[in-house]
């Protein structure tokens, strides 16, 4: 499903196919010289795109893209070599192969296919890394490829050079392939799998509380963007005719990445632009390093000006401009404001049904080595009721709420709803089982519109059913819809909260859990966060579980307390009851009164 609005997509589209094929148009009225040129730059352009597509929308640099790259180029390589040629040059080919002699097309195809073949089979291990575990993995990918195709001598002639490749790559078909991918990739983009991996590369903890599988949805951009290098591959594979190993290793990686890095990992305009420069500069600089005459001065050679060059120019870019030249938006999205977030349905969030289960937790123990966070602590919680959780800091509220939503596992203990056990579940499971919950250090998905984090949490749970409604409705509950097409890190902090406590309702669930939603609010925010919260649980009957330090929005908002003192529960009860008890007077205010 693509999320894309018609205008940003016939927008993006338009411009695409005219830069192509306008740049083909006049590099094959120019002459042999800039139609090469060109025809190179559509095949990196592919490469970058394709990278972009995983590092971009995951976050994760991978330096082991150029593997797939190779696998595209041997693979559609062997299967196009003339019969004749194969039996001469690699003897030892199995008979099946030996005697496969295909077009490019169909080479092309075959190859895509084992590549993503490939790419599953790695995706599946390199998907339980995080952050530079993964690249550095993506690294040891890249030495691996490299190191079986020298030793593969059989098959791929090691590091000697494969030759007698049929040279059928010319600027059309490299034109038409880079405009495929352009489109593959714009519009994986702004799919819910783009826009999910999007918010895990912003906050994958909250991502995972509002149901994203982020697994899943890194291991399918891994594949989509093996698949795009392995194009890059076969169409350069068929453009040079011959290569070696060597091709497809550090060099070509550091310009291919230098090209994402300058032009911007998040955006397709990003990975055009990087593309542009990088192939200007290095046009430009390979005519400098062999030396020039400046008239009175002659430039000795400068071996390696053009990698020298290309570095400073990532330098520079870090310094200047880490998000890359294009930033963090397409042209068109700074161009037309969304319209996805306008048209208010007249609608709001269902109502819990009247028989949704109780949420209890046995006997919590929680342990982070020696320290002992959380002693033995059970309680209830049950839809329509809201339940503050106080304590003096430190005193464990914050490590309950993270054993109840599954961010945590506990040491000891269980979490039931009704009799089904949660314990074990990730907080994944347990956001598609109706738990939603927002964060004490706001974790809101900075780079994505205010609609976009919610919807994302709407399209991950119940199937997306209805979610641009439930998105609207939540956005609308939290008084925030005014600001659905603003970028939520620019938020001020009392919007981020709401904006928060949005994301957790379109999750539609039927018990909530708010981490001291009104810290940073005034009193005049908090009054009306206190009523918003008070009639989602009239009018919907969520259950809320609320830890704050505002002792009169919790005293004037709960039906029941619990409070907790150095991981153990003191005292459970009504406000007016609890906050009399002489443990909770001794432990969370000294001596004095609540
Ligand atoms: N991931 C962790 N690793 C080690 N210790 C932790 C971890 N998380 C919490 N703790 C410790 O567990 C204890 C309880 O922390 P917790 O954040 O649950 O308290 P809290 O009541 O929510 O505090 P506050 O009101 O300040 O937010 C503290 O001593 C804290 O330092």
């Amino acid at each position: 499903m693509f999320l894309l609005s018609r205008q940003h997509l016939l927008a993006s589209l338009l411009v695409f196919a005219v830069l192509i094929v306008g740049a083909s148009f006049v590099a094959s009225g120019v002459g042999v010289a800039a139609e090469r040129i060109l025809t190179v730059f559509f095949i990196s352009l592919i490469a970058v795109v394709g990278m972009g597509v995983y590092s971009g929308n995951s976050g994760i640099l991978s330096f082991g893209h150029l593997a797939f790259m190779g696998i595209g180029a041997y693979a559609s390589a062997l299967l196009t070599l003339p019969v004749r040629l194969k039996q001469a040059t690699l003897p030892k080919l199995p008979d099946w192969l030996a005697g496969m002699e295909l077009n490019l097309l169909s080479a092309t195809l075959l190859a895509l296919v084992l590549v993503a073949f490939v790419a599953v089979v790695i995706g599946l291990a390199l998907g339980r890394l995080e952050g530079s575990a993964a690249t550095i993995s993506t690294l040891g990918l890249l030495i691996i490829v490299h190191g079986i195709t020298i030793g593969w001598r059989d098959v791929t002639r090691g590091a000697q050079t494969f030759f007698g490749v049929p040279r059928e790559t010319d600027l059309w078909w490299a034109a038409i392939a880079c405009l495929l991918a352009l489109i593959a990739a714009r519009l994986y983009r702004d799919s819910v799998s783009g826009l999910r991996l999007r918010a895990g590369r912003d906050n994958a903890i909250a991502a995972a509380a509002v149901g994203v599988n982020i697994q899943r949805e890194r291991l399918f951009a891994w594949v989509l963007s093996a698949v795009l290098m392995a194009l890059s591959g076969a169409l350069l594979a068929h453009f040079l005719g011959a290569f070696s190993p060597k091709k497809f290793f550090f060099t070509d990686t550091f310009f291919l990445l230098s090209m994402l890095i300058v032009g911007g990992m998040s955006t397709i305009t990003g990975a055009i632009s990087g593309a542009v420069v990088i192939t200007l500069m290095t046009e430009i600089l390979r005519r400098l390093e062999s030396g020039f005459d400046l008239g009175l001065i002659e430039v000795p050679p400068i071996f390696g000006t053009t990698q020298i060059g290309i570095g400073l120019l990532i330098l520079l870019a870090m310094f200047r401009k880490p998000e890359g030249l294009a930033g963090l938006k397409e042209w068109e999205e700074r161009l037309f404001r969304s319209k996805q977030a306008e048209g208010v349905e007249k609608a709001d969030l269902a109502k819990i049904a009247p028989d949704t289960k109780s949420l209890s937790a046995e006997n919590l123990v929680m342990c982070f080595g020696g320290l002992v966070a959380v002693k033995d602590v059970s309680l209830t919680l049950k839809p329509g009721e809201i339940l503050g959780l106080i304590g003096p800091n430190g005193s464990g509220k914050t490590t309950v709420m993270n054993m109840l939503s599954g961010v945590l596992q506990p040491t000891e203990g269980k979490v039931l709803l009704a009799k089904d056990q949660l314990t074990g579940m990730n907080s994944r499971q347990f956001a598609q089982r109706g738990i939603a919950r927002t964060f004490q250090n706001i974790r809101l998905f900075t780079d994505l519109s205010v609609y976009q984090n919610v919807l994302v949490a709407a399209l991950s749970t119940h199937d997306g059913e209805g979610a641009d409604i439930r998105t609207k409705a939540a956005l609308s509950r939290m008084n925030i819809l005014h600001l659905a097409t603003e970028d939520a890190g620019n938020l001020s902090y009392g919007d981020q909260r709401r904006g928060e406590i949005a994301r957790a309702l379109a999750c539609q669930p039927s018990l909530l859990f708010l981490d001291e939603p009104a810290a940073g609010m005034n009193r005049e925010e908090t009054d009306q966060l206190m009523e918003i919260l008070r009639q989602l649980s009239t009018d919907l009957g969520i259950g809320i579980l609320m830890v704050d330090h505002d002792l009169k929005l919790i005293n004037q908002l709960c039906d029941r307390v619990i409070v907790l003192n150095e991981g153990r529960l003191i005292a459970e009860g009504l406000p007016d009851e609890v906050r009399k008890e002489p443990a909770v007077i001794e432990a969370y205010l000294g001596k004095s009164k609540v």
